[in-house]
């Protein structure tokens, strides 16, 4: 496992994009993608693709192309190795209670490290082992934290959202339906239910699995 803790940063960044695309590729049954195809898909040149990809072993073959399982394979373990990310939960209420609750116990490197919310009845108490302060106390607490999860009414998506970034986040976790507006360099995912059941609907119509 040495060789992977030696993968260039600029590389190790794109991982993630790699990653989520080759998921998709195999959710629909897919087992190999050319340089070509993957270029098209995450906006990376084919050069770099294959450069980057020469750093985890995958060296592709002509008319072949990738195997999709052997990389995913590699990703996961990548992707799990990495560093431990401080997480921070704002808005303790139904998703984010049960979000406290499950805390990723599976996945030593990710934890929430600590949650927000407004209401003072919630204010001091634990939940899953994480402690709750109130959301005036934000930018004294988030110290060491790089990633925040949003769960909060839309309506206080973006205000709050301005203040992680002021606070040095730069991942966000964003779980309400507000789309929300950060600098180019933070990052966001949105994960939207509804479009999630509506995408594994179209998959299950197009892309049965038993075919
Ligand atoms: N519950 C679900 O299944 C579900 C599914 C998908 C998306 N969502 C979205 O996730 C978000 C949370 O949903 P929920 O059902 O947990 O709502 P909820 O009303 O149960 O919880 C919201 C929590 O945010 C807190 N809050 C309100 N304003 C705040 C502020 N300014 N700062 C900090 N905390 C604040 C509230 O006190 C409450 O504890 C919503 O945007 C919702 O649309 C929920």
């Amino acid at each position: 496992m040495a060789a992977q803790s030696k993968i260039p940063q600029a590389t190790a960044k794109r991982l993630p994009l790699y990653y989520r695309f080759l998921n998709n590729l195999h959710l629909q049954g897919k087992t190999r993608v050319s340089s070509k195809e993957l270029s098209d898909a995450v906006k990376v040149d084919s050069a770099t693709i294959r450069r980057d990809f020469s750093y985890f072993g995958a060296l592709g073959k002509k008319g072949y192309g990738y195997n999709v399982e052997y990389l995913l394979g590699f990703f996961r373990k990548t992707l799990d190795q990495d560093e431990t990310t401080n997480v921070a939960l704002i808005g303790v209420g139904n998703l984010g209670t049960a979000f406290l609750h499950y805390n990723f116990t599976k996945n030593n490197n990710t934890k929430i490290q600590m949650a927000f919310d407004a209401d003072t009845n919630k204010v001091g108490s634990k939940i899953g082992g994480v402690p709750i302060y109130h959301i005036d106390q934000l930018e004294n607490r988030l110290t060491d934290v790089q990633a925040a999860i949003l769960t909060v009414p839309g309506a206080q998506a973006q205000p709050i959202t301005e203040r992680l970034v002021q606070s040095g986040i730069t991942g966000i976790l964003n779980f309400t339906p507000a789309r929300i507006t950060v600098p180019e360099e933070i990052r966001v995912h949105h994960i939207d239910l509804a479009v999630e059941l509506q995408s594994l609907i179209y998959f299950m119509k197009h892309y049965p699995t038993d075919e």
